[in-house]
């Protein structure tokens, strides 16, 4: 039977002839949930991901998507998944419209072609060669392609890596109205605006190890961090740290008899902030190791 994560990984580890790519990973991603992976290059991402797709196996590990050990998954269960990888590189002669309706041909229950293209934002350029695309345009046929199938669990390898900034926002509505419709989504990008706007908890993956695993709201101890409260004096930029920001911002009310208090803001640190942090931990234990041999 399955359970109720769509996916379940204890222990995973993958090895190449001169790196542990992934040593030792446990993820659990809840059904119906956008779920981030954040980690600098080379951290293991892709590599957890392929392995949770069923293109690369594990050297050790228990593995769960979908109910099903990737490694030995069916037909079946491959039409139940949708990806887009990282880098996709062929130099199809179909147009837009003929690539999206060819792929949905190879699902049961697909999506309506037209709609996709749509929610994609290539209508225009549906009629298209898709090598006369540009590299942001093909991404969103990628994008297209792997949610033709109308998968329950979806992947996506820095998705929005090339789009331009309407691109991207029209791309989080998309992500959004997936998952409203219940597809879980696992999710790997360098963008950490992005992890904040769409996704339901994050992981953060440094040297093939998970470093934590919690809501954007809370990594690090994010939300219980000290607050920043800036405001313009008569004498120049003042800023305060505070854990009570909300005392701080009614004195200053007081004080400013009331009126607008100019340049008013309160900052936590940004989820960038946190991550940076998380990161730096690991590379500073890293040279320090490499210091004590
Ligand atoms: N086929 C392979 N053979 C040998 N080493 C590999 C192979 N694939 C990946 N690696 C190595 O494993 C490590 C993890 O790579 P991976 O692609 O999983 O990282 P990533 O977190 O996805 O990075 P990026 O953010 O750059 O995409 C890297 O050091 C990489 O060089």
């Amino acid at each position: 039977m399955e359970n109720d994560n769509a996916v379940r990984v204890r222990g995973l580890v993958k090895r190449y002839p001169d790196k542990v790519a992934v040593d030792g990973v446990d993820l659990d991603i809840h059904r119906g949930e956008v779920f981030a992976l954040l980690g600098p290059n080379g951290a293991g991402k892709t590599t957890t991901v392929e392995i949770l797709e069923g293109y690369r196996h594990a050297d050790a590990g228990e593995i769960s998507v979908l109910g099903s050990d990737p490694a030995r998954a069916d037909r079946v269960w491959r039409s139940r998944i949708g990806i887009v990888a990282q880098t996709t590189r062929d130099e199809a002669v179909l147009s837009v419209a003929e690539m999206v309706t060819h792929f949905a041909g190879y699902y049961p229950n697909p999506r309506d072609p037209a709609q996709v293209i749509a929610a994609v934002g290539l209508q225009d350029k549906r009629k298209a060669r898709v090598r006369s695309l540009s590299g942001g345009q093909r991404r969103r046929l990628d994008v297209a392609l792997g949610v033709i199938g109308n998968p329950e669990l979806l992947f996506l390898d820095e998705p929005t890596t090339g789009f331009d900034p309407e691109a991207r926002r029209q791309f989080w509505t998309l992500i959004e109205e997936l998952r409203t419709e219940g597809t879980t989504i696992l999710l790997t990008t360098h963008y950490l605006d992005e992890a904040e706007h769409l996704a339901d908890r994050v992981g953060v993956i440094a040297d093939g190890r998970m470093l934590e695993v919690a809501t954007p709201e809370t990594l690090g101890g994010r939300g219980a961090r000290t607050a920043r409260v800036s405001w313009l004096s008569a004498d120049g930029p003042r800023e305060v740290r505070t854990d009570e920001p909300t005392a701080e911002v009614a004195r200053l009310m007081a004080a400013f008899g009331g009126s607008e208090v100019p340049e008013l803001e309160v900052r936590r640190p940004s989820l960038e902030d946190i991550y940076l942090e998380l990161i730096g931990s690991v590379s500073t234990a890293r040279v320090l190791e490499g210091a004590s041999k």
